[in-house]
């Protein structure tokens, strides 16, 4: 079923919050956004209320006040910010959150991960698990996501769908693994990998021909999952379509060091993916770990861009990814959860973890050790960067930055409604209502009051979610 079209234009008044650059946060308060049936913001007015909307914008719009519905953040709680953007994550992992023990990446493959992707063949089952990621993803305000589904082209058919109808943005990736996986979940050949690689790319195409809301996306799983031709075949396929890719690069010590083994001839992890086609502006790398310096600056040159996993980073013991060091190379940077490697629907958790991991980088003792304290200190991220990450670092990665992250006119409403739960002057505190951890006491100025809803908040602060203007979750 296809999303149902707007019937009304919409204003949205209140307080927005959304990233100028990335160290910079911008608090539009009194404002108004308007947005078309198309989902398209077409205008952003400070300094207005809605008898100013009506005396001025509606006009402007060729607007009348029955072509409009209104939606208003109250005064000192609520703020609209821009959907997430989660530029890695694996929706056939999704019931193993929380579930990997002591396992590092490559024993937790072969003990929790292939076990349960393999078993999504079963479609009912799928249904349930796809859905539910939607769901939960969508509920923590996550309006874009970059998926990985597993090598079944039926079961990866059904989560577009499945997205397209629930009105989640997403970008759908059959897993291409034709080389050393285990023999009940492994692609027979590099031809029969991208046989049903093409043929998600025309389910999708026929769900929605112009990738408004959902796309393919070629996901080789990561070197050591994919001989050389399977690899070649996809950069052949990307020069062919266009369509974006993603994988994973320089997780773990040892899947490092496999790679190496796998591929003698090649400079390093990222030369591999250099060598066969596949290191380009529309490539997303997950991890970024163990880079060398020159693996890096390879990166950069060839623009291609990272989504930072720091949940899972931590969960998985893959260690710390230098997101300073990757960002002032010029690389594009992102957040993803990587369920279920990390263990958290969430991306505003990806950010508070981002924030946390780059501490670590700055402590003694810690992986920049040897470097002064004030060269160590350069590697901690504020709130701000870490929400920039969140959303427009995020949009950049998934190659949307014209169309999602913020609120700017030709930009399309993908936003949430954010409650804190200030309590206002006039209430006392036996009137108390809870919005989960947050506690806001009202003298907070928005920066801090910014900070308590990355350190404490969760989905029940995320009142109403958003995609191309449609009402996609709403509390209740
Ligand atoms: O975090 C990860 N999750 C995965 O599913 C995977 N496959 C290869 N490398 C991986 N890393
Ligand atoms: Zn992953």
């Amino acid at each position: 079923m296809p999303p149902p079209k707007l019937g009304k234009n919409q204003v949205f008044f209140g307080t927005f919050i959304h990233s100028k650059g990335l160290d910079e946060l911008e608090y539009l308060h009194n404002a108004a956004v308007c947005v078309d049936t198309s989902g398209k913001i077409v205008a952003v007015e400070t300094n207005c209320n809605q008898q100013k909307a009506v005396e001025t914008l509606y006009g402007r719009l060729g607007w009348s006040l029955d072509d409009v519905s209104v939606v208003r953040a109250r005064d000192g709680g609520q703020f609209f910010f821009p959907g997430f953007v989660d530029t890695h994550v694996h929706a056939s992992q999704y019931p193993n959150v929380g579930i990997f023990g002591k396992s590092t990446l490559l024993d937790w493959l072969n003990t929790y991960t292939f076990p349960m992707e393999a078993s999504l063949s079963s479609l009912p089952k799928a249904r349930r698990v796809y859905t539910r990621c939607i769901r939960q993803t969508l509920a923590h305000g996550t309006t874009t996501a970059a998926y990985y589904a597993t090598i079944d082209v039926d079961a990866t058919n059904l989560l577009a769908d499945l997205c397209y109808s629930m009105g989640q943005r997403a970008f759908i990736g059959r897993v291409c693994m034709d080389h050393l996986g285990p023999e009940y979940y492994i692609d027979e050949s590099p031809d029969q990998a991208l046989a049903a690689t093409r043929a998600t790319i025309e389910h999708v195409r026929s769900l929605d021909s112009d990738y408004e809301l959902v796309s393919p996306i070629l996901t080789p799983r990561f070197a050591p999952a994919c001989s050389a031709e399977a690899m070649k075949g996809l950069s052949e396929l990307q020069k062919q379509t266009h369509l974006p890719m993603q994988t994973h690069i320089s997780e773990n010590r040892d899947e490092v060091k496999l790679v190496k083994e796998l591929f003698p001839n090649s400079k390093s992890y990222a030369d591999v993916y250099d060598t066969h086609g596949l290191l380009t502006e529309k490539m997303i790398l997950a991890h970024a770990i163990h880079l060398t310096e020159e693996e890096a600056d390879l990166i950069a040159e060839r623009n291609t861009k990272v989504a930072h996993c720091p949940v899972s980073n931590s969960a998985l013991s893959s260690g710390v990814a230098r997101v300073r060091w990757l960002l002032e190379k010029g690389i594009q940077v992102g957040l993803g959860t990587d369920m279920s490697g990390g263990y958290s629907p969430s991306i505003l958790e990806a950010a508070r973890q981002a924030k946390l991991a780059s501490n670590h980088l700055a402590m003694p003792e810690g992986q920049l050790d040897g470097l002064p304290q004030d060269e160590r200190d350069k590697a901690k991220l504020s709130i701000d960067e870490v929400l920039y990450l969140a959303t427009r670092g995020g949009a950049q990665v998934v190659g949307l930055a014209d169309k999602i992250g913020a609120f700017e006119v030709g930009m399309q409403w993908d936003a949430q409604l954010i409650d804190l739960g200030i309590v206002p002057a006039e209430v006392t505190e036996d009137d108390f209502t809870t919005h989960g951890n947050v506690d806001i006491f009202g003298w907070e100025k928005w920066d801090e009051r910014i900070a308590k809803w990355v350190f404490s908040g969760d989905s029940r602060n995320t009142k109403r979610v958003w995609v191309q203007g449609r009402l996609v979750h709403q509390q209740t």
